[in-house]
């Protein structure tokens, strides 16, 4: 393990709270074992720290009971113990943290090294997770930041991340956000908080470029190894990169082209809008990752832009997947040492124009009810986006409709939605004709199950930050809850699934978090 650098911290006693004594740590046993994992690459890889704990007392904010099963945490896992390993009071036995270096592409500019400013990797579990705690203090990456997070962003990324799951998206998960007093300063002063974050694994995009720009082909070929053996041995031996004779990390490139086209064919269709695509926020296994401006799209507009930070719209809605391309050309630039050839390594970003219209449009035929494909797909889908744009309808209450009336709901309440009635009138007629040959009941069926009634408007999570700022953390218990099956009707939830107030569009999410 690389030696703690001087500097951060080596939590003794801060203000109230002590190191936990050796009884203590085993309370905090939270039910898995710890593995190796990332941290066997070695000390070239990350700083070895410990968080640093709040001086104010931790509490519980928010959690998924959902995710500590997954894990597979002890059942009773809530312990105060527990609440203060996930704080950075005490360290679970057996956990030897770490914050990784990576580097990355910002808003489409070399960044040079960045790395884990303010989340801490506590390790990986027998259960395949690693556990990450997000704004647990400082690290050598941290540059002019605090290494905090503040309660506001920490209940958007722990809410999104469950939220994004439930909708069948591949995602970082969130075990909970726990949160204590002490100031933050942000544009405003806000108080400290803290998101328990898993996945398989927290490598991005940005962890190769790092090694790559500095030249480091031994690194990067290591890093490379790791997590193709770890998540991609495909790229070793199967028939289905065949064509690339035997070069692993070329058909390791056109794997993670392939999840990174089907992430966003998923991202596109239900209208999310990530707001920070830079490459150090693109996961290695096609993850969501880093819910910093993101929002859901209300009234659909193609060129919206979430991030207030993002003034040139480089990361606007419509320009999702063109940008997800261009930052998959990063990674082969960076993976190009180790493919050893330019035109095999462009070659394994082809696949990206292929399975991401094939994915998207495969997911709109499914918000369609559509069972299998035929030729006039397309101009359906052009159809109404075209109308939803033109009026900027509210996408997600458009598609529920869309699927009630299916059901055998009043057609008005789709028409409803617009000014345009010859126009959506024209649709839905060539819709039912599409139809003719489905069978209705399965169509409504399937339609429910693609079209979610519930996603994470920004004025919902601001509802249940302002209630959380005052300590009534039951707001976000309820938005959890909607959100884990977000398909369901919720009868007595309405108001969660209504069209967003005026106030809404005034809520201003910005990089500040
Ligand atoms: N308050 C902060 N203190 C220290 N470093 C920070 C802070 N906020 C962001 N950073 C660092 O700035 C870089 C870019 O930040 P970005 O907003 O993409 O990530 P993030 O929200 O911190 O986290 P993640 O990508 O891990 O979800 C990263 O290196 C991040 O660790
Ligand atoms: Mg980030």
């Amino acid at each position: 393990m690389a030696p703690m650098p001087e500097g951060y911290a080596v939590c003794r006693t801060i203000g109230p709270m002590r190191l936990l004594a050796e009884e203590d740590t085993k309370l905090a046993d939270p039910g898995v074992r710890w593995v190796p994992g990332f941290s066997a690459l070695g000390p070239a890889f990350y700083t070895s720290l410990r968080p640093t704990p709040l001086p104010s007392p931790p509490y519980w904010v928010g959690w998924s009971d959902a995710v500590a099963r997954e894990i597979g945490m002890r059942q009773d896992w809530r312990s105060d113990a527990v609440l203060a390993a996930l704080t950075g009071q005490a360290l679970f036995e057996g956990s030897a943290p770490l914050a990784t270096v990576y580097s990355g592409h910002q808003f489409g500019v070399w960044a040079g090294q960045l790395g884990d400013g303010r989340a801490i990797l506590l390790g990986e579990t027998d259960t395949g997770w690693e556990l990450q705690l997000k704004g647990a203090g400082r690290t050598p990456y941290s540059r002019m930041g605090d290494g905090r997070a503040v309660l506001r962003s920490s209940i958007r990324e722990f809410l999104c991340s469950e939220a994004v799951h439930a909708l069948g998206i591949p995602t970082t998960r969130a075990l909970c956000v726990t949160g204590s007093d002490d100031p933050v300063v942000r544009e405003e002063i806000e108080t400290a908080a803290v998101v328990t974050r898993a996945a398989p694994s927290f490598v991005r995009f940005g962890h190769f470029e790092h090694f790559a720009a500095a030249n480091r082909v031994d690194e990067l070929r290591a890093l490379a190894d790791y997590v193709i053996d770890r998540f991609y041995p495909a790229c070793r031996h199967d028939a289905r990169f065949a064509h690339f004779d035997g070069n692993a990390y070329a058909a390791f490139l056109e794997a993670v082209s392939e999840r990174t086209a089907a992430l966003l064919a998923q991202w596109q269709s239900v209208g999310f809008c990530h707001g920070v695509m830079n490459t150090d926020n693109m996961s290695i296994l096609g993850l969501t990752i880093d819910y910093g401006p993101f929002q859901f799209l209300d009234g659909f507009d193609p060129r919206h832009i979430c991030n207030h930070s993002d003034t040139g719209g480089r990361y606007a809605y419509n320009q999702q997947p063109n940008v997800a391309y261009w930052n998959l050309f990063c990674l082969a630039q960076a993976l190009l040492p180790l493919i050893g050839d330019q035109e095999i390594a462009v070659a394994a970003l082809q696949s990206y124009k292929t399975v991401f219209p094939d994915r998207y449009e495969a997911r709109m035929r499914a918000k369609l009810g559509l069972p299998s494909p035929a030729p006039d797909d397309r101009a359906l889908v052009e159809g109404i986006l075209k109308l939803l744009a033109q009026e900027k309808v509210d996408y997600t209450i458009f598609w529920r409709r869309l699927a009630d009336h299916k059901a055998g709901g009043d057609p008005a309440a789709v028409r409803d939605l617009f000014l345009d009635r010859a126009g959506i009138d024209a649709w839905l007629a060539a819709f039912e004709e599409r139809h003719a040959q489905v069978p209705a009941a399965q169509a409504a069926q399937s339609m429910r199950r693609a079209n979610p009634k519930f996603v994470l408007r920004n004025h919902l999570g601001q509802q249940a930050i302002e209630a959380a700022q005052r300590k009534d953390f039951s707001g976000v218990a309820t938005l959890l809850e909607l959100l884990q099956s977000p398909f369901e009707d919720h009868a007595g939830h309405e108001a969660y699934a209504g069209f967003p107030p005026d106030w809404a569009s005034t809520i201003e999410i910005s990089c500040s978090s």
